[in-house]
This record gives structure tokens, sequence and C-alpha cells, in this order.
């Protein structure tokens, strides 16, 4: 018999020091960084370089990016140590494939998933371009990404699960996040807007109430 291996966590849109320390110690997998500046959530290369001060060791920090350039992204990366690439925008396979050879960086693919979806082909043809794990997400007519909506999780693909690390992201909350676990055995949870007072300010104990959900899934 082989033991169920715990659901990491991380912990998207950190925007202050004090966020930042209260992720770290309710126990995130990693952090995430939004450099998107249409983002409420959106940092600065100086104010990245201040959260990161306080991440310790073997906490995981991405930076999240909506189709921005090889460019770009090599420009936050001389400054800011990111770990990890959360890719949420339209990039194509080739596209992050080349982000992920000109950065030596690995990524993930953030998909949005549209009612009655398939996803599995295309996530089968992010993973052939080097993906390190695609991120499912619910889908938005407008918005790329931190909608703070649900996707209908019986369109969890199940049996890719077994093989990619998926990671379930969209609308989850510390209510919502055990059942969301319980249904789909993700490889990790996102959350953003779930443990928010207000877009980019976090609220600690919905953090730690997060992480609980977490650990009951
Ligand atoms: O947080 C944002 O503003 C954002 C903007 C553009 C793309 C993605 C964004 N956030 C990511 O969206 C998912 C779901 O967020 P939520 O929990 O529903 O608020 C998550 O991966 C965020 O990192």
């Amino acid at each position: 018999m082989t033991d169920k291996l715990p659901v990491r966590t991380k912990i998207c849109g950190l925007t202050r020091v004090k966020d930042v320390q209260c992720a770290v110690a309710a126990g995130a997998d990693a952090i995430g960084l939004v450099f998107y500046a249409p983002s409420p959530r959106a940092v600065s290369i100086e104010k990245a370089r201040s959260l990161l001060t306080v991440v310790t060791p073997f906490v995981q920090v991405a930076g999240l990016f909506v189709n921005a350039t090889v460019s770009e992204i090599q420009q936050v990366l001389a400054q800011v140590s990111l770990d990890i690439l959360q890719l949420h925008g339209d990039e194509t396979p080739i596209q992050c494939a080349e982000i992920g050879q000109a950065t030596g960086r690995r990524w993930i693919k953030a998909l949005a998933v549209k009612p009655d979806s398939n996803m599995t082909q295309l996530i089968e043809h992010y993973v052939a371009a080097g993906a390190s794990g695609i991120l499912l997400d619910a889908w938005h007519p407008q918005l790329k990404g931190g909608t703070g909506q649900t996707f209908d999780w019986n369109s969890w693909p199940q049996a890719l699960g077994q093989t990619v690390p998926l990671i379930l992201a969209g609308g989850l909350t510390p209510d919502n996040v055990a059942d969301a676990i319980a249904q789909t055995h993700p490889y990790a949870v996102d959350v953003s807007g779930g443990v928010e007072q207000e877009k980019g300010i976090k609220d600690h104990q919905l953090i730690r109430q997060f992480m609980q959900g977490v650990q009951r899934g």
C-alpha cells in the first residue's frame, strides 16, 4: 500500500511582507507573485525583492506572467529570484518551451476550463512541450485569472492526474477546498481571492483556515 502524498499549497497574489510571512508560517509550499500590470495584485520589481527577503528555505517562489515576452520575463529574473514560472495567458506550447529554454526555469501552464470542455489533448500538448505541471483555472470572458470563480470539478481529468502534476485553482476558499481536493485529488491547490480581505490584501485568519482545509481534504 502506498501512502497518499500531501496536497501542496500555493498562495498567490501576495503584495505585503506580513502576508508572505503568514503564508510561510502557515505551511504554504509556494507563494506566487503577479507580474501582470493590469492585475490589482501586480508587484513591482522592488516590491517583489522586498517580499522575497522573508521567504524561508525550501519554500518555492512562482512568478505569474500573462502573455509576457521572453525578454520581459528575463528582465524580471535578472532582479528577482524566481523558482518557477506560471504562464497564465494565451502562450502556445511552443512559446512556453521557448520561455523555459531561454530562462532555464521550470514552468507551469495555466489553462482555463470552459463549461463541458475536455482538457486532455490540450494538456498533453503542453506536457510534450516541457511543462512541469498544469494549473486548471476557471474560464472568464474578460479576465485571465484571479476571478474567484470555480469551474465544474466533474471535468477534472482524473486519468491524466496519475502522470501529470495537476494544480487546482479558481474560486478556492477555506470552505470549499477540502471538498475540492476530495473530488479531484490534485497534486496541488492554488488560491488567491479566497484568502483575501480585498484584492491583494490577504486575510491571515483565512490563510490559516485554508491550510487547515487542505489538510482535511
Ligand atoms: O490574481 C490575479 O489577479 C491574476 C491575474 C491574471 C491571471 C491570473 C491571476 N491569478 C491566478 O488565478 C488563479 C485563481 O485565482 P482565484 O483563487 O480564483 O482568485 C490563481 O492561480 C491565481 O494565481
